[in-house]
C-alpha cells in the first residue's frame, strides 16, 4: 500500500526570496508555516550590502510575522549582497553578527534585482573571499554567466567552467553553494567536487522540463531563473536531489512578483512555491519512489552544511490532494502560484 503520511522533521529552505513592504507582509506566514528557518536572499532594491542592512531587513521579517498572529515560529537566516565595492571588513562584522549566515554572488546583470552585482569576481572580490574563507561564511552564487553570445540554456554550464573552477582553485577551503542548479552538469559537478560544496534544488526543476514554459502557448508564470530545461537535466537533478549524497538540499527559490509583472512583453523571473512547497517536493520524490530521501534533502543536508543543528520539531503531509489556487490575494494584488489550477496528491497538514 503506498504511504498515507509522511512525517518529517521540521524543514527549513536554503534559498526563498521575501521581498518587501506588502509583498513581504504577504508571503512571510507562508514560508513560515512550512519552513521553521529560512536562508532569507538579499536582492532588495537597494541590495542588503550591510550587516547593518541585514539586522533591519531581519526585524521587517520579524514584525510582518508578529503583524498577523503568526503562531509558527520562524527564523530567517539573512545574507548580503556581494558587490564589486564589499569591503572584507564587513565579513567580519557579518559573522560577528550572528544574524548573517551567507554572502550572495549575483553576477550583474543575471537575474532579477541584479544590476548592482559583481562584475568580475576574481578581479575584485578576493579580498572579500578570503575573509569568508577565513570566517566560514559560505558564498551563495547564482551560477550562470551573462556573457550575450551564450546560449541561455548553457549559461549554468558555461559558469562552471568560467567562474567556479577557478574560484574554487584559488579559495578551495571556501564554503559555496551553486544555488538553484537545473543541469546535468550542475549536478555531477557538485556530487564530484573536492571540498565543502552544495546546491540547492528547486521543486519546479525537479517536476518540470523547458516544454512547461510552451504548453499550449506562452506560460509566464513557469518562467524563472535559471530557465527550465530539457528532461536529461530534470532527470538529472531528481537523481542527485534523491541520492544518498549530503551535498543537496531544499531551496525553494520562491520569488514572488505580482500577477501584472509576470505577465506583461517583458514579465518578471521567479515562481512563486512558498504556499505549497513541500507538497510539490513530495511530489517529485514520490515520482521517482524516493519519499524516504525527502526528509534528508529537506531537513537535513542543509543544517548539516551550514554548521547547524536541525529542528527538533516534525511535520506531517498527507495523502489527500490540494488543489493550487489559480491565484493567491496577496500584497494588495495577486500572486499566481507554481501549477496554479493543477491538482497535487499530497497536503502539508503542519
Ligand atoms: N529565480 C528567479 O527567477 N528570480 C529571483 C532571482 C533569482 O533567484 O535568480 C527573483 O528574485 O525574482
Ligand atoms: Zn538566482
Ligand atoms: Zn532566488
Amino acid at each position: 500500500m503506498a504511504t498515507e503520511q509522511l512525517r518529517i522533521r521540521r524543514p527549513d529552505d536554503w534559498h526563498v526570496h521575501l521581498r518587501d513592504g506588502s509583498v513581504l507582509a504577504s508571503v512571510v506566514a507562508h514560508t513560515a508555516r512550512q519552513f521553521a528557518r529560512a536562508i532569507v536572499m538579499p536582492n532588495l532594491t537597494p541590495p542588503v550590502t550591510t550587516t547593518e542592512q541585514a539586522v533591519a531587513y531581519r526585524s521587517r521579517i520579524m514584525s510582518a510575522l508578529a503583524a498577523q498572529d503568526s503562531p509558527y515560529t520562524f527564523t530567517p537566516l539573512m545574507t548580503l549582497y556581494l558587490t564589486d565595492n564589499t569591503p572584507a571588513s564587513e565579513i567580519e562584522k557579518a559573522k560577528a553578527s550572528g544574524v548573517v549566515h551567507a554572502v550572495k554572488l549575483y553576477p550583474a546583470g543575471a537575474t532579477t534585482n541584479s544590476d548592482a552585482g559583481v562584475t568580475d569576481l576574481l578581479k575584485y572580490g578576493g579580498a572579500v573571499l578570503e575573509a569568508m574563507q577565513k570566517h566560514e561564511l559560505p558564498l551563495l552564487v547564482h551560477g550562470e554567466v551573462t556573457d550575450p553570445d551564450v546560449d541561455v540554456f548553457d549559461r549554468e554550464a558555461v559558469f562552471i567552467d568560467r567562474v567556479m573552477l577557478p574560484l574554487r582553485r584559488q579559495f578551495p577551503e571556501l564554503k559555496v553553494v551553486f544555488e538553484h542548479i537545473t543541469t546535468k552538469e550542475g549536478a555531477d559537478y557538485v556530487m564530484h567536487a573536492e571540498g565543502p560544496v552544495a546546491a540547492t534544488i528547486t521543486p519546479q526543476h525537479l517536476l518540470y522540463n523547458r516544454n512547461a514554459l510552451f504548453q499550449g502557448g506562452l506560460r509566464p508564470h513557469w518562467y524563472c531563473l535559471p530557465i527550465l530545461k530539457r528532461e536529461v537535466h530534470r532527470q538529472a537533478l531528481l537523481a542527485a536531489a534523491t541520492s544518498d549524497s549530503p551535498r543537496f538540499f531544499l531551496g525553494t527559490d520562491s520569488a514572488p512578483h505580482v500577477k501584472g509583472q509576470k505577465e506583461k512583453d517583458c514579465g518578471c523571473a521567479g515562481c512563486y512555491s512558498a504556499f505549497h512547497a513541500l507538497e510539490l517536493y513530495a511530489t517529485a520524490f514520490e515520482s521517482v519512489g524516493k519519499l524516504d530521501r525527502l526528509e534528508a534533502f529537506a531537513s537535513l543536508n542543509g543544517p548539516a552544511f551550514y554548521g547547524l543543528e536541525p529542528n527538533a520539531e516534525h511535520v506531517t503531509l498527507e495523502r489527500a490532494p490540494l488543489a493550487i489556487p489559480q491565484a493567491l490575494a496577496l500584497a494588495n494584488d495577486q500572486i499566481v502560484p507554481l501549477a496554479a489550477g493543477e491538482s497535487l496528491p499530497w497536503r502539508f497538514v503542519g
